[in-house]
């Protein structure tokens, strides 16, 4: 990954950094990169994240994919950082005679018609919780297996499980001596996209596992003190710097339809990692170049607490725009979509410095395996990188547990006092 920062420069924006600020950064920088590496080398608790790449044993999980090679689908079933990451590598690898659905969501309409689309017989189901005890994700499971036995699909020979080293998840599958992965200990969900977590559904899709670790190992090795010379953390130095000069708001804009469900991956990854304390810059997910044509007004012209991240794909393949009569027309003939989107990118890069709006290119060189492990891993090292900076802690998530609580409280699943604060919502109704 390539990163140019210098849309957020005071040579271009009034509240842009100074090259004194970059400098005070990078002290920051290096202090926040040695935390880093005692907590990876120690394998402490989320720092162990950014030792996936070594420590994820492809074999493993080939492996495990084994019983349900035949398949025609795989159906993920899990929620935030049990499903993003693989729904992020599906995606952004493209497709496969295999396809990939992803039940997170309790919405009964969608988890009907899902099912109702799929030959169950063919189905691989991979059931993903690091906890194994995710209300949304147990019940879906639940669901899946019930149409497997209405079906007369035996769900025992279809079902890969993936879960934390103990939890009802993980009795299930020794109780049914099912093929079963761990989550690595140390790792949050939202951090375990290169592990077994984010790897099953690219493996039974026949994608290129080794090559998705082999590009987050050239990111570790990217790793380094100096934000001058990590693109890593320069993009979340960056980012933390101009979130302390009021931009709050990070809009993660890929142009390219195969990062689609990165930038939402990107959301959860930013979101519950730095929002803590008050502190924490909103993640708002948004695709180049359609959001051009309906959220760039807002964005360049809205209040000026936004910062653009955009992510842009070289070596696509060539989609050439026929040449044509119609004289208003005749600029696009002869060129290319590839050209067009460029010119998108860059004519939307220079409308918002002209206004006064940071913004920072990401480019890729490709979407294939090795760039796109690289990506997750590098996004997770600036995430981990702008915790330091935030002094928060990144790897926990009190907030959503929360609510969790209340919401088991509520469906007579213990006794939690958050479910207590729901019965006493104030109300003012209008019909
Ligand atoms: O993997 P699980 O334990 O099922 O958790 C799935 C998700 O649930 C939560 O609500 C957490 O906030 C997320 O960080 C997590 O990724």
């Amino acid at each position: 990954m390539q990163i140019d920062i210098g849309n957020a420069l005071d040579t271009v924006l009034a509240e842009g950094l100074t090259e004194e600020d970059l400098d005070d950064l990078d002290e920051a920088v290096e202090r926040a990169h040695e935390r880093i590496e005692r907590g990876r080398a120690e394998d402490e608790f989320g720092y162990a994240s950014l030792n996936l790449p070594t420590a994820t044993d492809p074999d493993e999980i080939e492996t495990a994919v084994e019983p349900v090679a035949d398949s025609e689908a795989v159906l993920t079933v899990g929620i935030g950082g049990s499903a993003l990451g693989a729904a992020t590598i599906s995606e952004a690898l493209g497709p496969s005679d295999v396809d990939h659905l992803v039940l997170d969501n309790v919405d009964p309409a969608h988890v009907r018609g899902t099912l109702s689309d799929l030959d169950l017989d063919r189905t691989a189901v991979n059931v993903v919780s690091r906890s194994g005890t995710t209300a949304e994700t147990l019940a879906n499971f639940l669901i899946v297996r019930d149409a497997m036995d209405e079906a007369g699909v035996d769900w025992t020979e279809r079902t890969v499980v993936t879960t934390g080293e103990d939890g009802p998840l993980r009795d299930l599958a020794d109780g049914h001596g099912l093929p079963s992965l761990d989550v690595p200990a140390g790792v949050p969900g939202r951090f375990s996209a290169l592990s077994a977590v984010g790897l099953v559904p690219a493996a039974i899709r026949g994608h290129d596992i080794e090559g998705l670790l082999a590009g987050g190992r050239a990111a570790a090795d990217s790793l380094g003190p100096s934000l001058f010379e990590c693109p890593a953390y320069a993009y979340g130095a960056t980012a933390y710097a101009l979130d302390q000069r009021g931009f709050s708001t990070n809009v993660m804009m890929p142009y390219a339809e195969g990062l689609e469900a990165f930038a939402e991956w990107f959301a959860q990854l930013w979101a519950e990692s730095l929002g803590k304390d008050g502190t924490g810059q909103t993640p708002v997910r948004a695709l180049g170049a359609t959001d051009q044509h309906s959220q760039l007004q807002l964005y360049r012209a809205g209040p000026k607490d936004k910062l653009l991240t955009l992510v842009r794909v070289t070596g696509q393949p060539d989609c050439p725009i026929p040449e044509t009569g119609i004289p208003d027309l005749a600029y696009l003939g002869g060129t290319d979509l590839g050209e067009l989107l460029d010119a998108e990118f860059e004519a939307t890069e220079a409308s918002l410095a002209a206004a006064e709006c940071p913004n920072v290119r990401i480019e890729l060189d490709g979407l294939d395996a090795e760039s796109v492990g690289a990506l997750l891993y590098e996004m997770e090292a600036a995430c981990i990188l702008a915790g330091e900076l935030y002094d928060v802690e990144t790897f926990t998530q009190p907030a959503v547990e929360w609510g969790k609580r209340a919401a088991r409280g509520l469906l007579g699943g213990g006794d939690f006092e958050e479910a207590e604060a729901v019965a006493s919502k104030e109300r003012l109704e209008i019909d």
